[in-house]
């Protein structure tokens, strides 16, 4: 029996990846469709192949799994927001951070398109670099050498690049690995395939960044939130933290008295913006249909 973890699946068959970097092809047991419990790519499995033929036969427990693109085991997703051309927005920035949290996926902010302010614009944008900083967020911007940071954070990581059409995704992943050859400008075809065809997302080596990178982008601002209400301060970590200082448990920050995290906000230690977007979700979340219930 061999263990390793799946880098690309393609009808019914699957490449496994071993410790020494080799790759191997096997395919999915019968027994796992029926029991729902699928493969994908990220996964950790045992396996056994001999010349492209052979069953896995466990798949090892999952730390996280997103479903677009469907890929388990991510260490890391880059958020790549523009700053123009779309131009920024806290919403669509707390919701990816918000999915992302809520998927268990550690998040680095790439703030794309930079050059693009004037000398008083960025100067002004540096106080929303500042302020997701200030909450814990790595935040990585394309004028400050984005390279090196990037390829700190990346270091053995599986990473996956999410954001809205237009953002920079297939810039970015070409400055990070040109051996891709992604077409940018345009509704990139590598990229967006996954869209439209039963395409998978497969990982692969960037051996100069020493990490793994999904070559389909990560899902983005149009999610739903897929979890209870009361889990939302959860993820926002400036609330997260001081939550329990609430003088009721179970305070969802609205309109109860003794809330921490207004006071926090009157005091000016959270930001309005951010306060806002909790109370935009929450609503958002309220509205949904119930999928959740905690009888
Ligand atoms: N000035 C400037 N333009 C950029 C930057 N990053 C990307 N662009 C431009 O923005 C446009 C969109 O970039 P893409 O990399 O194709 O965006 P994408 O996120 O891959 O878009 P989709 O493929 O539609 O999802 C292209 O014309 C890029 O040249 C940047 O840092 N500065
Ligand atoms: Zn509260």
């Amino acid at each position: 029996m061999k263990t390793g973890r799946i880098i690309r699946s393609l009808s019914g068959y699957y490449d496994v990846q071993l410790a020494d970097g080799t790759v191997e092809r096997t395919r999915a047991r019968g027994q796992f469709r029926k029991s729902k419990q699928k493969p994908v790519v990220g996964d950790f499995v045992d396996f056994e192949s001999e010349n492209d033929e052979g069953f896995i036969w466990q798949i090892k427990a999952r730390e996280n799994e997103l479903i677009r693109p469907l890929i388990a085991n991510v260490d890391l997703a880059v958020i790549v927001t523009a700053v123009r051309q779309p131009d920024f927005t806290n919403n669509l920035l707390d919701r990816q951070l918000v999915a992302l949290a809520a998927a268990d996926v550690q998040p680095v902010i790439y703030f794309s398109k930079l050059d693009l302010l004037e000398a008083n614009q960025r100067a002004d944008f540096e106080q929303v670099v500042q302020l997701y900083r200030h909450i814990g967020y790595s935040v990585v911007c394309s004028d400050q050498e984005p390279l090196s940071q990037l390829k700190q954070l990346f270091k053995d990581k599986v990473v996956v690049f999410m954001g809205q059409t237009g953002a920079g995704k297939s810039t970015l992943l070409n400055q990070i690995a040109p051996e891709l050859n992604l077409t940018t400008g345009e509704v990139s075809k590598a990229l967006s395939r996954g869209k439209h065809t039963t395409r998978q997302v497969s990982l692969i080596t960037i051996s100069s960044y020493e990490a793994m990178i999904a070559d389909t982008p990560g899902f983005s601002s149009y999610e739903v939130f897929d979890f209870p209400v009361e889990d939302l301060a959860d993820y926002f970590p400036e609330m997260a933290a001081i939550s329990g200082q609430c003088r009721f448990r179970g305070c969802l920050h609205l309109n109860e008295p003794g809330c921490a995290v207004k006071a926090a906000v009157e005091l000016g230690t959270i930001a309005p913006s951010r306060y806002n977007d909790y109370k935009l979700f929450y609503n958002l979340i309220k509205q949904q249909k119930p999928r959740y219930s905690r009888e």
